[in-house]
């Protein structure tokens, strides 16, 4: 029987979108114009295609303008590039994203270092990397500025926890770490060559796992009351021949029997990321356009 609450981020996520929905509104009508965002998306990823549309659906649901780009698959690298300089140049597009991966003839870190550092609502560019890292004001990752609004949401303060985080990717895993480090806990980042993975994550109060493996944190690595983030999406066999599911990092069922609170995959951290993408766009529209953004409208 599952012990732990569930954290619900399709509700937190809905309840975040309909906030910057009135932010975009009062944006409007002080600018003259809608926030815009601008996604492009090179190739034909199944699963980036969804994510691709779905956040040009949500923008448009929020009364902002999504500008979409697909490119094919043997797009050359300089034509993106210059597509890139294109929307940093027009003062439509408040937030540029460059649908990650990218095929594999494109070098990622060139692209994102060509995107305005003010227009990097991804928060990936090493100038928001570095405002991050030193506590200056910039764009923060949607998936771990997600997970920590869920954190908070659900212990109030952070101050002194110990977290574990499980992964050491730019996208998630530093990021994570440093968010966490700015709300005070005492932050561990483990990885593939952790030395003893389950004695590490025993210790922690909270437990973020982005490590990309398939139900890999078992409910007996987990201290007593522990708060679990799954940040997994897995798609692997389902029971039923032919069908397939989407799991996390986390081996839901005995890891429920142990935590005090844990997010489910799916409807978990998944539908914080376009979310806080949206929020991202309608806080880089402000900066734009010279207009302050009441503190703790979002
Ligand atoms: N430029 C970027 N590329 C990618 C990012 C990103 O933040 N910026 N993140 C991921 C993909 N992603 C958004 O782009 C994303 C992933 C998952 C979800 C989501 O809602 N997941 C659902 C399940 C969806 C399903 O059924 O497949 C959930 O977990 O409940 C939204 C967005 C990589 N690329």
């Amino acid at each position: 029987m599952t012990k732990a609450d569930i954290i619900d981020g399709k509700a937190f996520a809905q309840d975040l979108r309909a906030r910057v929905a009135e932010v975009a509104a009062d944006f409007e009508a002080m600018a003259g114009r809608k926030a815009g965002l601008a996604v492009v998306l090179v190739g034909e990823d199944p699963a980036s295609q969804v994510y691709v549309r779905n956040k040009g659906k949500q923008t448009v649901a929020c009364g902002m303008e999504s500008f979409e780009h697909k490119l094919p698959a043997d797009t050359n690298e300089a034509d993106l590039l210059a597509l890139v300089e294109r929307l940093n140049a027009d003062p439509a597009v408040d937030g540029i994203l460059v649908q990650l991966p990218l095929p594999s003839h494109m070098n990622e870190q060139k692209v994102i270092a060509t995107i305005d550092p003010d227009k990097d609502v991804d928060g990936f560019h090493v100038v928001n990397v570095g405002r991050l890292a030193t506590g200056l004001p910039g764009f923060v990752p949607c998936t771990p500025l997600g997970c920590v609004m869920l954190l908070k949401d659900k212990l109030g303060s952070l101050s002194g926890l110990d977290a574990v985080v499980i992964g050491r990717s730019n996208i998630v895993g530093k990021p994570m770490a440093q968010l966490l480090i700015a709300e005070s806990c005492t932050v561990t980042v483990a990885h593939s060559r952790t030395k003893d993975l389950p004695a590490v994550v025993r210790r922690a109060d909270i437990v973020v796992a982005a490590v990309g493996r398939p139900e890999m944190v078992k409910g007996d690595w987990l201290k007593p009351g522990a708060t679990v983030i799954d940040v997994g999406i897995n798609r692997v066999p389902a029971a039923e021949e032919g069908k397939t599911k989407l799991v996390g990092d986390v081996d839901f069922a005995s890891a429920a029997e142990v935590a005090g609170a844990i997010t489910p995959v799916p409807g978990g951290v998944g539908p914080m990321t376009i979310a806080v993408l949206l929020r991202n766009t309608v806080v880089a529209a402000h900066r734009n356009a010279g207009i302050a953004l009441e503190e703790g409208a979002l």
